[in-house]
Parts: structure tokens; C-alpha cells; sequence
């Protein structure tokens, strides 16, 4: 028994790598879009990013300083798009109710609850100094 695909091969040339490339940015760019959308959380996100980035700005961070804020700005986007797409996933799956949707639900929002913590912490240690003195 051969172990080749019985499918006939896709119509047309097979696309480069790089417009493979392209178009998968194309999908993390619309799905990014597709969050701001519809997810109210996300929009406070981005506007609790553009103060970070005025305030850091106003400061005049040091270079660590940006890589702490950048990092905890950028985990806390990724933590709530996981948790966006964890809340579709299930409401695919699981559209009435089921304590594992909910458990999987409150456990998701549950690491953004984390990510947000930990940023705020670092949002302290960065800018605290800079308002209150070291
Ligand atoms: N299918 C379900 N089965 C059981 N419980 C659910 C289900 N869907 C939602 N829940 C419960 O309701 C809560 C809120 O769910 P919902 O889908 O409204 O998220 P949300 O609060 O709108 O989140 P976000 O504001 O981030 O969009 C969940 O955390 C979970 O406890």
C-alpha cells in the first residue's frame, strides 16, 4: 500500500513562501482587528498602551525601562486575544451551558487577570521613581 496522498494536486502554481508568509500576516492582522472589533477590553488595552507610551515618553524612560513596559504592554494584549479566541472556541463547541465552558472561560479571563497584575507591578516599579523618588 503506498503511503502518497490520493488528493490531485491544488490548480495553478503553488504560492511562494513569501506570499504564504504575507498572507498569514494577513490573517494575524485580521484577526487582531477582528478583537478590537468586538472585545471592549481590548480597546481600554490600546488606550492604556498610548497613555503608557505618552507617559513614558513625559519621563524619558531608560532603555530597560522600555523593555520591562514593552514586554508588559505586548503579554497583556496577547493573554486577552488568547482569552478572545478561547471565548469563541467555546461558545463553538459548547453554545449552552456546560460547567467545563464556564470553567474554561473563568480560567482564561483568569490569565489576563494575571498578565494585568503583573503589568501594573511593573508599571509601579518603572514609574513609581519617577513620581514618588526612589
Ligand atoms: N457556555 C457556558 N457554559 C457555562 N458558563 C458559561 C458559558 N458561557 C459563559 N459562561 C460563564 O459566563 C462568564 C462570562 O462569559 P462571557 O462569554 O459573557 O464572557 P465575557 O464576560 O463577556 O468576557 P469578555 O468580557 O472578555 O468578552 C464566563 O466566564 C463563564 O463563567
Amino acid at each position: 500500500m503506498t503511503t502518497e496522498s490520493k488528493l490531485p494536486p491544488p490548480a495553478g502554481p503553488r504560492p511562494t513562501l513569501l506570499r504564504r508568509r504575507a498572507a498569514s500576516f494577513g490573517h494575524a492582522v485580521r484577526g487582531v482587528g477582528a478583537a478590537l472589533r468586538t472585545e471592549v477590553h481590548l480597546r481600554l488595552h490600546a488606550a492604556a498602551a498610548a497613555a503608557v507610551l505618552g507617559l513614558g515618553l513625559y519621563c524619558g524612560l531608560q532603555r530597560w525601562e522600555w523593555v520591562a513596559v514593552a514586554l508588559s504592554v505586548g503579554a497583556v494584549w496577547c493573554a486577552e486575544l488568547l482569552n478572545t479566541a478561547i471565548e469563541a472556541v467555546v461558545d463553538l463547541v459548547s453554545p449552552e451551558y456546560h460547567p467545563l465552558a464556564g470553567r474554561a472561560k473563568d480560567v482564561a479571563a483568569g490569565a489576563v487577570l494575571a498578565m494585568a497584575l503583573a503589568a501594573l507591578a511593573v508599571g509601579g516599579l518603572v514609574f513609581g521613581p519617577y513620581f514618588f523618588g526612589s
